[in-house]
């Protein structure tokens, strides 16, 4: 689906990312490094000037190799991270499958994490009680909703993340490769509920290196290497891109 408004829901301005990056291992090595007048750290630059939009109902697949910036920018947007130039606005409520189980407290059942986790992505209690059963359904772990979350695999993390997630009521869906985790079947349904969310007009961005699917997924591809922006266009030419 095109943009439904010309408001945008995600707009990065001019952003930079940079990490430390520690040369030395133990307390030890960092004394002798000290000592010697060797650089401790280096920064390292993981978004270096990146600007775009989304707007409302887009699809956008964020593109590229290992490393070149695609997590970053997702956790920046999800406010995970702070840039540490330019700025990032967002418009409506986010809800972000970045790290399977973030925000899971691992004490807790799978019943008591789906309120917290319902309530971090703003829903009320009574809303997440009237959904609870269509999310405890669609994550299909109904035997385990009591368990605590600790002793889950990384699959039922999922279920239960994704199904709490497209459960809210939430504008812009962030998926990072996330989908990889469940089994095949699981993956199919998902898809097909992100899909009719996206038909809903919902924004989804998606960082994916399964190129066929998410050119597919998404109408745009916005590439990234050595974290900036080498191409914004349709998904499918950004993937001929990457694959020259
Ligand atoms: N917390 C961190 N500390 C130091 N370096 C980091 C940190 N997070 C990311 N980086 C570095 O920033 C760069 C970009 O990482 P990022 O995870 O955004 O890449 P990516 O495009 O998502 O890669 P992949 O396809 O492998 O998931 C990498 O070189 C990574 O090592």
């Amino acid at each position: 689906m095109p943009r439904i408004s010309d408001t945008p829901r995600i707009l990065v301005e001019d952003v930079h990312k940079h990490f430390k990056l520690r040369h030395t291992h133990s307390i030890k090595e960092t004394f002798v490094a000290a000592m010697r007048r060797k650089q401790l750290t280096s920064e390292f630059q993981a978004l270096d000037g990146v600007s775009f939009d989304i707007g409302e109902g887009e699809a956008v697949a964020l593109m590229g190799f290992n490393g070149s910036g695609k997590s970053t920018m997702l956790k920046l947007i999800s406010g995970v991270l702070r840039p540490d130039e330019g700025r990032i606005l967002t418009r409506g409520r986010i809800a972000g499958l970045i790290e399977v189980g973030a925000g899971f407290h691992p004490d807790l059942s799978g019943r008591e994490n789906v309120y917290l986790n319902a309530a971090i992505l703003g829903m009320s209690k009574q809303e997440t009680k009237e959904q609870f059963d269509s999310i405890v359904e669609f994550s299909e772990i109904e035997k385990f909703i009591d368990t605590e979350v600790k002793h889950y695999s990384s699959g039922m993390f999922l279920r239960l993340a994704f199904s709490v997630a497209i459960h809210t009521h939430v504008d812009i869906l962030l998926i990072d490769e996330i989908l990889s985790v469940g089994d095949e079947p699981f993956q199919k349904k998902c898809l097909a509920r992100i899909r009719e969310l996206h038909s809903q007009g919902k924004t989804l961005v998606v960082v994916s290196h399964d190129l066929n699917m998410v050119s597919d997924l998404c109408e745009r591809g916005i590439l990234l290497q050595d974290g900036k922006i080498r191409f914004d266009g349709p998904s499918k030419d950004a993937v001929e891109r990457m694959r020259a």
